[in-house]
């Protein structure tokens, strides 16, 4: 992979000692090192580097920062955790990497009311292990240990989201610093109802944004009761059709499933491997799991038990103590790290569609074809309950024409996914890399109306430029 110093944008010595007055020289770096793990994240994209990163401790620090930058026209770039999967926070342009991690209080948690509310710093494991003894969680769970603000910015969502939706159903509230420094409470100051009509949804506005619009310096969240009973199962299927048909005919049945998750031949022989799973066979596999009292999670686990015999499936086979559920749900959360082993050296151009439900069957069988005729393994999982599945498609990130294969894959998935009335993102957002589908999914006056939006919050264009748009 190839490095670059910032093509456009200095950050001045002035506007350095500036920022240095704002945040104290031990909470800014231009160490090579620093900017170098700033400018990529867990994508095999193209990396830029930030010319420094920014450490803010507090919303006053962020928001000084950015008149700063906004008065020198420095491009910032919000940093989580950097486990996003499109190139979110390369600095394409240079500029201000802003670390957010220092900023890692729980402000509150409203246990009669299930909600809270955290900084950028706080991630989902940090939330849910201090809110363990509360009898409390927040199932937003894309796997990585991502920060909660981060995964507002990104729309996350992974493999509990057909239970308890995506991040845009579970945020409420959002503290965002604006490009000239103001403070925005996206739903008023304070304010933390399951519903509201006043006026327009600025919360949503924000949730997806990618870091273009503003810094998301609070996010308020709802939370969930942990369920009395979890059980988790899997069961294997001859063909991919008849594990996508099973999900399908789950969902038309309402069970209120909470993890529903598909794995195909070649991911099931890398999770085997990877993850050490006895009992299972390389076959297109589903994981599911349900919530409830002991006696719900037994009837519903019936009635799917009885759908995936008539799709011919085999048995379940049942987790049913933490340890073996843990273990389940780990090895489906390292599918990603599983099938890079596939290949020693390799890296993963991910892809992310999200369809219909009733349109998955299909283009998850056209989209193995695909990878068949190909040259390249390309394993899929799917939060299927979603219609959202992905491939990953095993790269030398040394070989062009490999690269090429794949993207040309990855843009055929998406058409199909756009054909059918899909998105050419579900989960991982549009970053660098799908800028060209974003302009096609939403059409001219779309995204128009979205550049009409950025140039009203951003007029100079400052919030990490080079992403969501061309
Ligand atoms: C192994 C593995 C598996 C998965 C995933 C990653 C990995 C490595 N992901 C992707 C990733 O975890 C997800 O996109 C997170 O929401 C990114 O959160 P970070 O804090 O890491 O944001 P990161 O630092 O990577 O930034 C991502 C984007 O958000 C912006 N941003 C971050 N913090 C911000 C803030 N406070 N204010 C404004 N903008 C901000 C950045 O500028 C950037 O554009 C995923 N995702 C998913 O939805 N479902 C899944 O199943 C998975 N699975
Ligand atoms: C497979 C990767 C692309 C990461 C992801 O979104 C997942 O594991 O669900
Ligand atoms: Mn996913």
């Amino acid at each position: 992979m190839s490095f670059f110093t910032s093509p456009q944008v200095q950050v001045s010595s002035k506007a350095i000692e500036l920022l240095n007055g704002v945040l104290g020289k031990e909470n800014i770096s231009t160490a090579e090192s620093v900017r170098d793990h700033h400018s990529r994240d867990e994508s095999s994209l193209q990396a830029f580097l930030p010319d420094c990163v920014v450490f803010p401790k507090d919303t006053l620090q962020v928001s000084e920062c950015m008149k700063i930058c906004y008065a020198h026209s420095l491009p910032v770039i919000p940093f989580g955790t950097g486990t996003g999967l499109e190139g979110g926070i390369t600095a394409v342009k240079g500029g201000v990497c802003m670390d957010l991690s220092h900023m890692k209080q729980i402000l509150s948690v409203n246990q009669e009311d299930f909600d809270c509310t955290v900084q950028p710093g706080v991630t989902r494991m940090m939330l849910n292990s201090d809110l363990r003894a509360t009898g409390l969680w927040f199932p937003v769970d894309p796997g990585a240990d991502a920060s909660l603000c981060g995964m507002a910015a990104t729309s996350a969502s992974g493999t509990n989201a057909v239970r308890y939706g995506t991040m845009r159903e579970n945020v409420m509230n959002l503290e965002v610093v604006l490009s000239n420094g103001d403070v925005l409470h996206s739903a008023g100051g304070g304010r933390r109802t399951r519903k509201t009509a006043a006026g327009y949804n600025m919360t949503n506005l924000f949730v997806g944004s990618e870091g273009t619009l503003g810094v998301i310096t609070q996010a308020t969240l709802r939370l969930y009761g942990i369920p009395e009973a979890t059980l988790s199962a899997v069961c294997q299927f001859q063909s991919v059709q008849s594990a996508v048909d099973a999900t399908v005919a789950t969902l038309q049945a309402g069970i209120p499933i909470a993890r529903i998750e598909f794995l195909d031949d070649v991911q099931m022989k890398a999770c085997i491997n990877y993850s050490n799973l006895e009992g299972l066979q390389e076959l297109s596999t589903l994981f599911l799991e349900f919530h409830g009292t002991d006696d719900s999670v037994k009837a519903q686990a019936d009635v799917v038990g009885e759908i995936v015999q008539l799709n011919e499936g085999s048995d379940f086979m049942y987790a049913t103590e933490a340890e073996d559920r843990n273990k389940l749900w780990t090895a489906r959360h390292s599918a990603f790290y599983a099938a890079s082993s596939l290949r020693p050296g390799s890296r993963i151009l991910t892809t992310d569609v999200c369809v219909p439900i009733s349109e998955l069957p299909e283009i998850i069988t056209q989209t193995k074809n695909d990878i068949s005729k190909s040259s390249l393994l390309g394993p899929i999982v799917g939060h299927v309950g979603d219609g959202n599945f992905h491939t990953l498609l095993l790269i030398d990130p040394e070989d062009e024409s490999e690269r090429k294969i794949a993207k040309d894959l990855a843009n055929r998935m998406a058409q199909r996914a756009l054909a059918v009335g899909g998105t050419c993102t579900g989960e991982h957002g549009i970053g660098i890399g799908k800028r060209h589908l974003l302009a096609e999914e939403l059409g001219q006056v779309g995204i128009q109306t979205m550049r009409s939006i950025k140039e009203a919050l951003d007029p100079k264009g400052i919030m990490n430029p080079g992403k969501v748009f061309l």
